[in-house]
């Protein structure tokens, strides 16, 4: 029996030192650009959670001295109004990166809207024209959650190379994306999902284990390798019998750090890397763009 626990995957250290990086290299490029970078997040809706990541959001721009426009729209918002504001922030000059923020009321199509945004500004990297340079191994604007993933293991030195990466949920948000990124970085890749028959015999070969389920507490101890690195992609808000609510993620992190040697924490592990790789892409994007 092992009496130790897994190292910790500070994603809320790291995302905070990308943010300072990010900061700097704005103060160098502003005077020569002549204005700072500048974000559009577009809401629909009033999803409580959504409230909190774009406002989350609009802090971090204002931490860097970046510019954010929030349009936030009732949640009865027609499709053709929708398209017709990214049309105009497609053309804005301030704008250099634009995102709509996820989930969205059912009656839209999220596809069509992504399809809207003009590649060059698509900060979330999840327009068809990013997703398929990813595909072709290009360089292009990454989707923030895996993009994230990446850089944390890159920052603890974790090889991928050679390595089972197990991958769990398939969603075009981070499953799908991440598979490609760490197939880019020579992992052998399996993308589990809800069908996967015997999940744990599967989940119990990987050497890096990514759990992008949305299920609390999804996948225990006895799932995972000895020595495993563990991802935790979920954000689950659960609310105890005393009315609190705490935040958990896809893995039981109890029975989970035990056994592997490395873990992210949720809150303060991807979460964090999501939001510094979004305002990564809108800097990135605002030095191409001149
Ligand atoms: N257009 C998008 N929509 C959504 C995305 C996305 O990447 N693009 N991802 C999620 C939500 N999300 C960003 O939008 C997001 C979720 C959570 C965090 C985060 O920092 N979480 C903290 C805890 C915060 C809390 O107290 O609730 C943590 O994990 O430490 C950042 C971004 C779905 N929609």
């Amino acid at each position: 029996m092992r009496s130790t626990t897994a190292c910790l995957l500070n994603g809320k250290a790291l995302a905070e030192k990308i943010q300072g990086d990010l900061k700097e290299l704005i103060t160098i490029l502003q005077p020569k650009i002549g204005r700072p970078p500048g974000l559009a997040v577009l809401m629909v809706g009033d999803d409580p959670a959504s409230a909190v990541y774009v406002r989350n959001k609009e802090r971090a721009c204002a931490k860097l001295g970046m510019a954010s426009f929030g349009h936030h729209f009732p949640g009865q918002t027609s499709q053709t109004e929708l398209e017709k504001v990214i049309q105009e922030l497609n053309q804005d000059p301030r704008v250099d990166g634009i995102l709509v923020q996820l989930p969205l009321p059912p009656h839209l199509d999220s596809v069509a809207l992504l399809h809207t945004i003009a590649p060059e500004k698509d900060a979330d990297g999840l327009h068809p024209m990013n997703l398929g340079r990813l595909v072709r191994g290009e360089s292009g604007l990454r989707s923030c959650t895996p993009a994230g993933v990446m850089r944390l293991l890159e920052e603890y030195q974790i090889e991928v190379a050679g390595k089972h990466a197990v991958v769990v949920g398939r969603s075009i948000l981070v499953g799908k994306p991440l598979g490609l990124m760490l197939l880019k970085k020579n992992a052998t890749v399996t993308i589990a999902h809800s069908r996967t028959q015997n999940l744990a015999e599967i989940t119990r070969q990987a050497d890096i284990l990514i759990a992008a389920v949305g299920k609390p507490q999804f996948i225990t101890g006895d799932m995972v390798k000895q020595g495993a690195v563990a991802i935790d992609v979920g954000i689950n808000r659960i609310v105890k019998s005393d009315d609190n609510a705490i935040l958990v993620g896809d893995l039981d992190f109890e029975s989970v750090a035990p056994v592997a040697d490395y873990i992210t924490p949720v809150p303060g592990g991807i979460g964090p890397m999501t939001v510094a790789m979004l305002l990564y892409n809108t800097v990135l994007s605002y030095q191409d763009r001149q």
